[in-house]
């Protein structure tokens, strides 16, 4: 199997980084093209790929992770018209449906995958899509690839683009939230560092014991919530401030923003 990335920076970094460690794909079978002669060089000294601002010879390649920004996709698409039948393409882009993919490229194997960074550690969550019964006997193999990073869901795409809003973007949601307990902790005479570092594992414990236990969020809430104590006081004054209101329009105008970058 040779696998090329074309992109690879926040996301598709991650991803090749984690699959390359894990061992689950092999530097000399592995493509990456990127936009700079310097990025590409890295990409070489550091994995040993073959990497390059030149697309390779299409005609080896068997799966293509197409990780560019959405707005350079149809620029990049124009390059992959003339892959070979049955190549399997799979598009991280936010917004761009399989119908758009698919009618650039009709020769390929569409999928949609919807990531986040956290796969950089092996905690990913990806949403994936196949399109159409031509890709569904590829989707073992797609899932395992997304595996190497994390959780794999098969979903519809109307659902991936809500994931896109919520898994997708969350991170960036989770890590603004951890700034501002931080701040918290600072203004209350904390040093910067604990401050990080307590908000950032008791993000970290809440979610791994949310996943480990499989409990409803507001259950493992009252766990900590004693009647009439401390944390309900932070909590109402929270949701006073527009907390949970605030989540809602943010990932909603997330969705909406995915979908303009769709048009
Ligand atoms: N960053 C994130 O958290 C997530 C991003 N995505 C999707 O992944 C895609 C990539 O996003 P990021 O990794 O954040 O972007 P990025 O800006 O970090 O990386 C983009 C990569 O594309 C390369 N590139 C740009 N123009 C190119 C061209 N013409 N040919 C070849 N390579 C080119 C750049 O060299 C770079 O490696 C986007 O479509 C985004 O919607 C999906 C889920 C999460
Ligand atoms: O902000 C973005 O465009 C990407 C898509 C999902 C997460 N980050």
């Amino acid at each position: 199997m040779q696998t090329l990335f074309i992109g690879a920076g926040a996301m598709g970094g991650a991803i090749l980084s984690r699959s390359l460690q894990a061992k689950k794909l092999l530097p000399e079978n592995t493509y990456v093209t990127v936009k700079s002669e310097e990025h590409a060089y890295t990409l070489l000294e550091d994995f040993g790929v073959n990497a390059s601002t030149q697309l390779p010879d299409l005609s080896t390649i068997t799966t293509i992770i197409l990780a560019v920004k959405p707005q350079v996709m149809k620029c990049v698409l124009d390059q992959l018209k003339d892959v070979p039948e049955g190549t399997i393409i799979i598009s991280l882009a936010a917004g761009i449906t399989l119908s758009t993919l698919s009618a650039a490229v009709p020769q390929a194997i569409w999928f949609r995958a919807m990531p986040n960074t956290p796969a950089a550690v092996g905690a990913g969550m990806t949403a994936l899509t196949a399109y159409g019964e031509q890709a569904k006997p590829y989707t073992k193999q797609v899932v395992k690839l997304f595996e190497v990073v994390g959780v794999v869901s098969i979903v519809e795409e109307s659902h991936l683009d809500c994931l896109s809003a919520l898994s997708g973007a969350g991170p960036g949601y989770m890590f603004v939230i951890m700034d501002a307990l931080a701040d918290a902790g600072v203004r209350m005479g904390l040093p910067r560092d604990l401050a990080i570092k307590a908000a950032a594992q008791t993000m970290y414990g809440a979610g791994k014991m949310a996943v480990e236990s499989g409990e409803h969020p507001a259950v493992l809430r009252d766990q900590v919530t004693s009647p009439g104590g401390t944390t309900i006081a932070g909590i109402a004054a929270m949701e006073k401030g527009g907390l949970r209101s605030a989540l809602h329009d943010g990932v909603l105008a997330c969705l909406a923003r995915s979908n303009e970058l769709g048009k």
